[in-house]
């Protein structure tokens, strides 16, 4: 589904990603680890467009995209929800919701139903300013909106960060029903190693820009944590 081979990326002269693989499995949901400053937000803005990257190939679903701009490669089917949410403070509930709508590929201006029936408090919402949402329910509008266009890949950077344990909770069982019940692949950025149990089949390891470990879920083991997980 997304292949990343030999990627290679600089903050000026500042080499951040090296030689880098990851292969993310169609339908299911792999979690990228690592510590703080490794590089897993640079690597998912590569994989967006959003940062140019030096050299490798991205491929998602067999189309190499390293090199298209970023506003193509939403509408090939990729969902993005940003560190920090980055919904819209000033517009209401549903025009953030709305703002994804031009990269569906039917291009549909019709919200999705399905958005609703996952987070109703969106529904309850709808006029509400984004920015006088709890940042749970952030978080639930950041998700919507990049479901909004319908993606077979879902990116998600640090979903949990900053929220509630029980929204934590919710937002756990609802990207594993996305999964299971859809069959929607997803790349997810994650700290927290329970959630990042409860919720992924994969993982991938990164440390100081470097793939280190790959592999199911149930291979990650305390001395993979201990070597590249705990502070
Ligand atoms: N805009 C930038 N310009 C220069 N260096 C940057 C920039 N953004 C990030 N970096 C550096 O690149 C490295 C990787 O950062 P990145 O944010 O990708 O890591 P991360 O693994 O996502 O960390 P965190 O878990 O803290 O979000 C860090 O050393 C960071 O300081």
């Amino acid at each position: 589904m997304l292949s990343i081979k030999g990627l290679n990326q600089y903050y000026g002269q500042s080499h951040t990603l090296w030689d880098l693989d990851l292969e993310v499995v169609e339908g299911a949901c792999t979690c990228l680890m690592g510590r703080n400053g490794v590089g897993k937000t640079t690597l998912l803005q590569c994989i967006m467009g959003l940062l140019p990257v030096k050299s490798g190939s991205i491929e998602f679903n067999g189309a190499p995209i390293e090199k298209l701009i970023s506003e193509k490669r939403a509408p090939m089917g990729i969902g993005y929800v940003p560190q920090g949410r980055q919904i819209f403070p000033l517009l209401t509930v549903e025009e953030n919701l709305q703002v994804g709508l031009p990269a569906r590929p039917d291009r549909s201006n019709k919200i999705p139903e399905f958005i609703f029936e996952l987070f109703p408090v969106l529904a309850e919402m709808m006029n509400r300013r984004g920015g006088d949402l709890s940042g749970g329910q952030q978080q639930q509008l950041a998700i919507g909106r990049a479901l909004a266009i319908d993606p077979k890949l879902l990116i998600l950077d640090e979903p949990t960060e900053g929220i509630q344990p029980n929204v934590v909770a919710e937002i756990g069982d609802i990207i594993r029903r996305l999964n299971e019940e859809i069959g929607l692949t997803v790349l997810l950025v994650e700290q927290k190693l329970p959630f990042a149990r409860k919720v992924a089949d994969n993982f991938c390891i990164l440390d100081r820009g470097r793939q280190v470990a790959t592999g199911e879920m149930t291979a990650l083991d305390d001395t993979l944590i201990k070597r590249y997980l705990t502070v």
